[in-house]
């Protein structure tokens, strides 16, 4: 088929031209297999995108990054010329995230180095799948734009043709591992969060862990992002390297928000419980869930505190029933939540507004933050932020980064945490982490 093609438009100095075209095959693999950097890719419903090299990159830092990727991503896209009879589907989009603090972490070697506060790209390459279409998306800037996006659409629609996906490889093994706190100064950091909120200082607030473990083989993400398509096809599986440093990678339930004109959609999911061996035992562990005190209180903190956040945009919230939400090593209380904005809103304004929720911050936001940082011996780096995608009209969707890990290629540091409340009970919040650890610790052991 041939490119769609349109002509460039030019704004002062920059020049933005997509090109697309449509695939016979849905070769995402391909496009994650070279070293190139930055790559991300996203899979979410019935859609994946893969993506690769960066036509333009914005970053930012500071509790201002929301706004100003937003600004520098608007002025990118409106800089920007795509042929009109390409599909929504294929347009381009900026794919980035952000970290979990307003500020950089003091001290100790991280694996964060590389992963500023935001950064966002917008690919030289793109390819997206949706049900059984996938579309080739090839961006070029400057004065060539235009020739370029055409000679990389060209050289990408032969490389993929000849590319045959391959199945991923096997786990790497791990070993040696070491756990951020211990067990005893989990307890410690559990039952000082609950002297807190004994005190009225907190009502709520989400401790995390970090285990680091050294690797047997060399890790390869996309292989990994492959399995977890199959063992957890109703998440957000995201994998990003920006321009150096690690890859950051996960499945994660959680949706932070999505925006597609006026309509929002965002959950709550908060309160924890495990899997039974049988159907009938998950039934009764989800029963309990649904009726215990303690993780309906956690619970409802997120569901209110979101609701209070939307208000402000919309006309209408809707809060739908709360159910049980069911993975391979966990259930999780959830409450799906819907808005109409009374204006048309960027995607990157209600991220600003939403993050973090408590579902892994807490409340008040401003204390639990504290406790979190005065707690916490490890960066969280972009463990528990938003990241995802947004196009030229201000939609996209933005997933929490949770069930994920930040790796090189022989050493990979997981993250996870849970909810302290008054009745949180520190060992059990210990087996609680450890379950979400399984998503991606059984991709590496
Ligand atoms: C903080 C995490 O999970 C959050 C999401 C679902 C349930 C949670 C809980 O029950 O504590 C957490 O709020 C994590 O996975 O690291």
């Amino acid at each position: 088929m041939e490119p769609l093609r349109g002509d460039g438009t030019t704004v002062g100095e920059t020049t933005v031209v997509a090109r697309g075209c449509r695939l016979d095959d849905a070769p995402v693999r391909a496009v994650l297999e070279t070293d190139a950097r930055p790559r991300f890719f996203w899979a979410a419903g019935t859609e994946s995108i893969a993506a690769r090299g960066s036509a333009a990159t914005v970053t930012a830092g500071g509790q201002s990054r929301f706004g100003d990727v937003q600004a520098a991503v608007e002025a990118l896209f409106e800089d920007c010329s795509v042929p009109d009879r390409l599909p929504s589907v294929a347009r381009p989009r900026a794919f980035g995230g952000f970290a979990f603090h307003n500020g950089s972490h003091e001290g100790g070697d991280s694996p964060w180095d590389g992963f500023p506060g935001a950064a966002f790209f917008l690919p030289e390459i793109q390819v997206t799948v949706r049900d059984d279409d996938a579309w080739l998306t090839a961006t070029a800037t400057g004065p060539e734009a235009a020739a370029e996006a055409e000679a990389l659409l060209d050289e990408w629609r032969d490389r993929l043709a000849d590319h045959s996906e391959r199945e991923p490889g096997p786990p790497p093994g791990i070993s040696h591992r070491e756990r951020t706190p211990t067990r005893d100064g989990w307890r410690e950091q559990v039952s000082a969060a609950i002297s807190g909120v004994d005190r009225g200082d907190l009502q709520k607030v989400v401790l995390a862990q970090s285990l680091k473990v050294a690797l047997e083989a060399d890790l390869s993400v996309p292989d990994v992002m492959a399995r977890l398509s199959r063992t957890y096809p109703d998440c957000y599986r995201f994998m990003l390297s920006p321009e150096s440093g690690g890859t950051f990678f996960g499945a994660t339930p959680e949706r932070l928000v999505s925006v597609r004109g006026r309509t929002v959609r965002t959950e709550a999911l908060a309160g924890s419980t495990g899997r039974g061996d049988t159907p009938a035992e998950d039934e009764w562990l989800a029963a309990e869930l649904l009726e215990s005190e303690k993780d309906r209180h956690e619970h409802k903190l997120v569901a209110d505190a979101i609701r209070d956040q939307l208000e402000p945009f919309a006309s209408t919230v809707r809060i739908g029933d709360r159910t049980i939400r069911r993975l391979a090593t966990v259930q999780h209380l959830r409450t799906s939540i819907t808005a109409e904005l009374d204006d048309d809103e960027h995607v990157l304004s209600l991220v600003e507004a939403l993050h973090p929720t408590p579902a892994v911050g807490g409340l008040p936001p401003d204390a639990a933050l504290r406790t979190i940082r005065e707690t916490e011996a490890f960066d969280r780096g972009w463990y528990a932020a938003p990241i995802g995608w947004v196009d030229a009209a201000g939609n996209g969707t933005f997933a929490v980064g949770l069930r994920s890990a930040v790796a090189t290629e022989r050493e990979a540091t997981l993250f996870a945490g849970a909810g302290i409340v008054a009745d949180s009970d520190p060992d059990r919040e210990w087996d609680e982490v450890q379950l979400k650890y399984r998503p991606i610790l059984d991709e590496l052991e």
